[in-house]
């Protein structure tokens, strides 16, 4: 919103055919979108629903939860916000009504590795476009069910705009230069929240790209750092970001031990991964409109298009 008033700014104080081209792309581009963020009981559907009020994104009043006892029109408050909790037992019927209602839905998931494919089920089933930044299940399947379905998704394991560069950047340079690290050793580690149960989905997605790199490398050697003892004294993460942090260091040695590279990237909260989230709705929402034959999307995707803040 503030980019779009700065460049109408510019626009109407030095208008050329140029700028004027410009100026009417950014005024057709604001996409129509009624975004549904699910699992708002939850830390980044909280942090999610936030980043949507924030970039004045119309919230829809309800999210669906987990399959826990909910108490009929039971809510959760999101800055001064009721949201009605949806539990799986009714969500199907809420949903269908939804879609009467806000004819431009579009759900955001950032549920649990557990529930992923039930979750991948029920928006193909009810042909809701949705972004997800849940992590887990089995991905190249999810991929190819969403890719058939031509439901539209944004899907990718991170979510925040520079770490999504550097997946880029990594990725790049497999493909330009595959075989570039062959007899290199890779360590990763990684530390989160005690209460993140998977192994980092970014970490799993970076550790394709130096196998390609010639690492032979399986995501069971992904160290899994989990006790604030040893997040605090071996991974130096602030003690106020033990509830909330995401520490990935990826170090290669080469086979005679006199070269070492180190990629490292330290993420204390969640709003880069929030604000990454509705990005990905506004570009989704985007898509949808242009009615693009595309329908799959991942994050490197909406960073190419130019579409994070
Ligand atoms: N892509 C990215 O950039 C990022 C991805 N993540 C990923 O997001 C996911 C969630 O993380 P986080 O918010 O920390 O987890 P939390 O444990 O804080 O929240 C999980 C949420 O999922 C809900 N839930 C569980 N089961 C179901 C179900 N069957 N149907 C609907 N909702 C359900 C819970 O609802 P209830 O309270 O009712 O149980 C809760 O609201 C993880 O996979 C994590 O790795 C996290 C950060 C960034
Ligand atoms: O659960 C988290 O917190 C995070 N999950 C994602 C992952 O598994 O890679 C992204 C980030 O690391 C935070």
């Amino acid at each position: 919103m503030q980019q779009q008033l700065r460049c109408s700014r510019v626009a109407s104080s030095r208008i050329t055919p140029r700028t004027r081209t410009s100026m009417v792309v950014m005024a057709s581009a604001k996409p129509k979108l009624q975004l549904m963020v699910n699992s708002c009981t939850g830390k980044m559907g909280q942090a999610v629903a936030e980043a949507a009020l924030r970039a004045g994104v119309e919230l829809v009043p309800y999210t669906l939860c987990g399959p826990a006892d909910v108490a009929t029109n039971a809510t959760v408050n999101v800055a001064g916000h009721a949201l009605t909790l949806v539990p799986p037992s009714t969500r199907d019927a809420v949903v269908e009504e939804l879609k009467g209602r806000y004819p431009h839905l579009l759900m955001v998931d950032y549920t649990l590795p557990d529930a992923i494919h039930s979750m991948v089920d029920f928006y193909v089933k009810h042909r809701t476009p949705f972004v997800m930044g849940t992590t887990g299940g089995d991905r190249a399947k999810i991929a190819a069910q969403v890719e058939a379905s031509k439901v539209y998704a944004v899907i990718a394991p991170n979510m925040g705009k520079q770490i999504v560069a550097f997946q880029a950047t990594m990725d790049l340079m497999a493909k330009s230069f595959p075989g570039a690290f062959s007899g290199y050793k890779l360590r990763v580690v990684e530390s989160h929240q005690s209460t993140k149960k998977d192994t980092s989905g970014t970490a799993k997605a970076v550790v394709q790209s130096f196998v390609e790199l010639g690492v032979p490398f399986d995501v069971s050697q992904i160290e899994l750092v989990r006790e604030p003892k040893a997040q605090m004294e071996v991974m130096k993460v602030p003690a106020d970001a033990i509830n909330g942090h995401a520490y990935h260091t990826y170090q290669l040695v080469s086979g005679d031990g006199t070269v070492m590279f180190e990629f490292q990237h330290n993420v204390i909260g969640r709003t880069t991964y929030a604000e990454g989230t509705v990005d990905a709705a506004l570009f989704l929402a985007g898509r949808i409109d242009a009615n693009d034959d595309k329908t799959l999307y991942n994050m490197i995707d909406v960073l190419r298009a130019g579409a994070m803040r």
